[in-house]
This record gives structure tokens, C-alpha cells and sequence, in this order.
């Protein structure tokens, strides 16, 4: 991950970043100037803070120079969540932010409102990393939105760490996107034309740049004005002085929900889990193509138009979102566990023992063995603070990343014919080395299964799976078992897949399983 060392800043009538002073790491790049208001107090971690009686100018240098190729490549997964109502706020994003931590490794971020204010703090690296108590207690009031994030090219820029605050025509707005705009490209051209200027590579910024061009005289007419000009995935909060507003797209790829805590206090989150460590309560998903307005009125639903066929990303129950959260209405647990039943059903084995590829092949695993009547074993250990891998912004990061995560037990595996268990393939990261340390620690046979089917195109819609990459790309089974170096490799069937998506499975995006894809290119 590229680091972001230096901030500066500067009055809006100099112009021109100013460097408190100038490290010296190699390759630098200056990256952007971002115009802040003075009412706007902006913080980020590592003393990138900096105010002046005008504005704010900030400046942000990588190790790591991006190109306009890296730019267009980026396609991320992140994790939002927002709280109306509480006097803790700024600590609940905080800690539903760890909750969904899995969603985004490489950058976090809060904003508050207090006082008719917007509090900013972003910063690059996990969530404790970024947040500690005393960075916390510069973010009051009782409202608050916040984002984790996952880029997966290889620079990793500050300036594209969410929240994004603007100041528009009607006050300031923040606003904080898991998805991805596939019509970004031509929207920032519209939007260029038009005089707008851009501070970001990130296609979020489209929606803030849209809300200031529209003629409509409310925020919240302003952002379904704008939601109704983009294409692609977004589940989105955005922040105002006084009010909160959770967005889902019509097709609702990406997954959002509403809780409430004890005391009244609204919340929304990328996912269940999050609720669950703050205590809220889950109420409901946010519905694809709802727009929920939170404010001392209390909650307004509208709609976006047109309506659409939903289209859920099918990636989230099998690897995205965590064992213990409901996404999309499904249970995450139930789901992988039918998925390891039907895997054992599907492609059974004479094997000793099965072992997951933890952490998420860990409840696909247990569907296999019970099924299946073999003993299940953790014969692979992840060491504690690893995170996960296929979100490692590189190549080499992810590679080092399975080396370090996770361990071989040889009183598991020595002279066993073992069925190993993951989630997914994707790029084939992890499968060859993992069948390497097994084979290393002794295993006599080592087959792999696995609870999805292959993974064969490229996703547009929020995940970075592109085609070139893929290890399934052009590749039969028996080829990628080569690869692999195992002794049998399967994968669980399409009908599988749907049948434990349940009853609804054709309102779920299946794209990069089939290369049949919901939105057509038409629509970009
Ligand atoms: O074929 P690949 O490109 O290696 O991608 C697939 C692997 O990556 C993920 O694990 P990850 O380490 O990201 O997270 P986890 O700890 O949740 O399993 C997934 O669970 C697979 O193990
Ligand atoms: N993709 C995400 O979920 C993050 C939002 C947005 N696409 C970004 O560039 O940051
Ligand atoms: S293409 Fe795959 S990862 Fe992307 S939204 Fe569809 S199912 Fe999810
Ligand atoms: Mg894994």
C-alpha cells in the first residue's frame, strides 16, 4: 500500500500548496488541492491537520504515482454505516466501522455535524489505526456517517478516502458510497463541460459534483436528482447539517440496512454485524431504489425512478459479508453451511478429514464434513492479526499476505487424505499455496472444494475481479487443478448457488459466475 505522508496547506488566495516540509521517499506526486471552507474543520490523522481563518487547501503526497490506467482500474468494496440521535456518534461509526472492517483495509473515515459544522477525519489504514479516543473527541454531535475503504490497484491515495465532504449551493454534504458508477466516465465528462472540477479519481465524487449542478431546492431533492443520473451499484449515506439520508440503488447490488438503538437513535449499516456491536436493533433493509430522509421530523421514505429488476451481488453471502451478518434477507451462516451440504452432495470424497481455508471457507467446511460424515479439523490456523488477502491492494501483498495469515497443523494433516474447503477462487492466490503447505505438513491427498462456482468475468459493480486476472479466466477444471497442484478440485454447481440464494435467486446479480450481466452496456 502506497503510504500518504504530507499534508499542507494554504489560503484560497495563494493557490498553490505550500509543503510544511518535504520527506524524502522517493517517487513523489502531488495529487490534489482540495478547496474546504472555513466552517468546515478537517481533520486527518497523522497531523494532517491544518485551518486557516479562509479555507483549506489540502496536498497529499504518495510514494506512488498513480496513472490514469491505475485510476480507471479502481473497483472497490466498502463498508458504510451512519447513527441519527445519539450523543455518542462519532464513537458508534467508530466502533460499527471495526465491525464491518472486513469490507475495507486500506483507508477509514467519520464525519459529524454539530452546531450547523461538519467534522471531518479521514485517514489511511485500518480503523484503530485511524481512530483513537482523542481523535474521537473532535468529532461531536449526534450525527455521523462512516466509511472503510478497499482500493485494489496499487496506489492507495488519501485524497480517495471517504467520507467526501463539498460544500454546495444549499450548505455542506458529506457522503460516503460502497458501490461502483459504471457511467462515471461519461458523467464526469457532462459534468467537466459544465464547468465542474473534479478533486478525486474516485467515481463517488460524480454524485457530489451532480448535487451541485441541480436545480432543485432541497438536499434532499438535490441527491435523488442525482441518484437518478448514475448507473451502476451504490448504497450510500450522506451527511448535512441536520439530517441523514441513506440511498440504495434500484437494482440494490450492494447491500444497506436500518436499525435503532435503545434510546431512540437511528442507524445504518453496510451490514448486520455492524448493528449488532453497537446495539442497535435490526429493523430493515434499506429496499432497493429507497431514499430514507432521517431528521428531527423523523424518518420520510421516497423512490427512485425508474424502478428496476432487483439485482443483488450474489459475491456477498459467499465471501463479502461477515458469517454472522443477514444480507439481502439471507442469513450468511445458513448460506454457506447449505453451500458446503450441497458442495458434499455435489462432489463427495474419501477423504480422512476436512479442514477449512479460514476465515471464510471455515462455515462452507462444516456444511461439508456434517454432510459428508468425515471429521472436521482446523488444519490450518490464521494467525490472529492477519486481515484478509484478495483485498490487499497488490499482487505482492496478497501473495505475502496468505504466507503470513496462515499456518499448516501437522497433527491435523500428517499421513490424512484431507478435503480442503474454501469460499472461492478467484485470482488463485491462496489455493496453490495453501495445497503447498498442506502437502508440507504431511497430508497423503489433499482435494480441494469449493462453495462457489467458478469464477469466470469480470465484475463492474463494486468487487475488483477483472477478467485477466482470473484464475478460472480461459481455464478448464482440470487445468486450474493443475495449477492448484491438488489431487481433485471441485466447484459447487450454478443450480447450487441458487438454490441456496433461495427462492428469489433470479433477483441476484450472478454476473461473474455467468457473464450474464444486469445492466446493459447501453445504460453507461
Ligand atoms: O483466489 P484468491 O484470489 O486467493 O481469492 C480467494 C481467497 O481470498 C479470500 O480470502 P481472504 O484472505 O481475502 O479473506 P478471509 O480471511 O475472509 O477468508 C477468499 O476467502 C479465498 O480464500
Ligand atoms: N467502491 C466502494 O465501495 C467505494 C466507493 C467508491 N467507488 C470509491 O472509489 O471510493
Ligand atoms: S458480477 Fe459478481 S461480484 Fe459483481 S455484483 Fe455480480 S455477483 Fe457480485
Ligand atoms: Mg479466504
Amino acid at each position: 500500500m502506497a503510504t500518504t505522508h504530507h499534508v499542507s496547506s494554504l489560503t484560497l488566495s495563494s493557490r498553490k500548496p505550500v509543503l510544511s516540509s518535504q520527506p524524502s521517499y522517493g517517487r513523489r506526486s502531488l495529487y490534489v488541492c482540495k478547496p474546504i471552507s472555513s466552517k468546515i474543520l478537517h481533520l486527518r490523522h497523522n497531523n494532517f491537520f491544518n485551518k486557516t481563518s479562509e479555507s483549506i487547501v489540502f496536498a497529499t503526497y504518495s510514494d506512488e504515482k498513480v496513472s490514469d490506467n491505475d485510476v480507471k482500474e479502481l473497483r472497490e468494496e466498502c463498508g458504510v454505516v451512519a447513527v441519527y440521535g445519539d450523543p455518542d456518534a462519532s464513537r458508534l461509526c467508530c466502533d460499527a466501522l471495526r465491525a464491518i472492517q472486513h469490507r475495507g483495509q486500506e483507508g477509514a473515515g467519520i464525519v459529524t455535524a454539530y452546531d450547523n459544522v461538519l467534522f471531518p477525519l479521514t485517514g489511511v489504514g485500518l480503523v484503530g489505526e485511524v481512530f483513537d479516543e482523542s481523535k474521537l473527541g473532535q468529532l461531536p454531535g449526534e450525527i455521523g456517517i462512516g466509511h472503510v475503504r478497499y482500493s485494489t490497484t496499487g496506489a492507495s491515495m488519501l485524497q480517495n478516502v471517504q467520507p467526501f465532504v463539498s460544500e454546495t449551493r444549499l450548505g455542506h454534504l458529506a457522503v460516503a458510497h460502497n458501490g461502483n458508477l459504471t457511467n462515471y466516465e461519461k458523467l464526469k465528462k457532462m459534468l467537466q463541460e459544465k464547468g465542474c472540477i473534479f478533486n478525486t479519481c474516485s467515481d463517488t465524487e460524480a454524485v457530489l459534483r451532480l448535487i451541485d449542478i441541480s436545480k432543485k431546492t432541497t438536499f434532499v431533492l438535490q441527491i435523488i436528482d442525482a441518484c437518478e443520473q448514475l448507473v451502476g451499484s451504490y448504497s450510500m449515506v450522506f451527511l448535512t447539517k441536520d439530517k441523514l439520508v441513506a440511498v440504495r440503488d434500484p437494482r440494490g447490488f450492494r447491500p444497506l440496512v436500518m436499525g435503532r438503538r435503545s434510546n431512540g437513535s437511528v442507524v445504518f449499516a453496510s451490514e448486520t454485524c455492524a448493528l449488532d456491536i453497537i446495539q442497535a436493533t435490526y429493523k430493515r433493509e434499506v429496499k432497493p431504489g429507497e431514499v430514507i430522509v432521517v431528521d428531527k421530523y423523523g424518518t420520510q421514505t421516497f423512490h427512485l425512478s425508474p424502478q428496476l429488476e432487483r439485482s443483488c451481488c450474489s459475491f456477498e453471502p459467499i465471501y463479502f459479508s461477515w458469517h454472522n451478518s443477514e444480507v439481502f434477507g439471507l442469513s450468511v451462516h445458513d448460506f454457506r453451511y447449505n453451500a458446503g451440504i450441497r458442495l458434499a452432495t455435489e462432489s463427495p470424497v474419501d477423504c480422512d478429514v476436512v479442514i477449512p481455508v479460514p476465515h471464510s471457507g471455515v462455515i462452507a467446511a462444516e456444511g461439508y464434513a456434517f454432510k459428508a460424515g468425515i471429521p472436521y479439523a482446523m488444519g490450518l490456523h490464521r494467525r490472529p492479526d492477519s486481515g484478509r488477502t484478495f483485498i490487499q491492494p497488490t499482487q505482492e501483498s496478497r501473495d505475502i499476505g496468505v504466507k503470513r495469515k496462515l499456518t499448516p497443523d501437522p497433527s491435523v494433516l500428517e499421513g490424512k487424505r484431507v478435503v480442503v474447503v474454501d469460499d472461492s477462487i478467484v485470482r488463485g492466490t491462496t489455493a496453490p499455496q495453501i495445497v503447498r503447505m498442506i502437502r508440507e505438513a504431511g497430508a497423503k491427498e489433499v482435494h480441494m472444494r469449493i462453495a462457489c462456482p467458478p469464477i469466470i468475468g469480470p465484475c463492474m459493480y463494486g468487487v475488483n475481479i477483472k477478467k485477466s486476472e482470473l484464475l478460472a479466466n480461459g481455464k478448464t477444471v482440470e487445468e486450474m487443478r493443475q495449477v492448484t497442484g491438488c489431487d481433485s478440485l471441485a466447484f459447487l454447481s450454478l443450480e447450487s448457488l441458487k438454490n441456496c440464494l433461495g427462492d428469489d435467486s433470479s433477483g441476484f446479480c450472478k454476473g461473474c459466475f455467468t457473464n450474464e450481466y444486469p445492466i446493459p452496456s447501453s445504460e453507461d
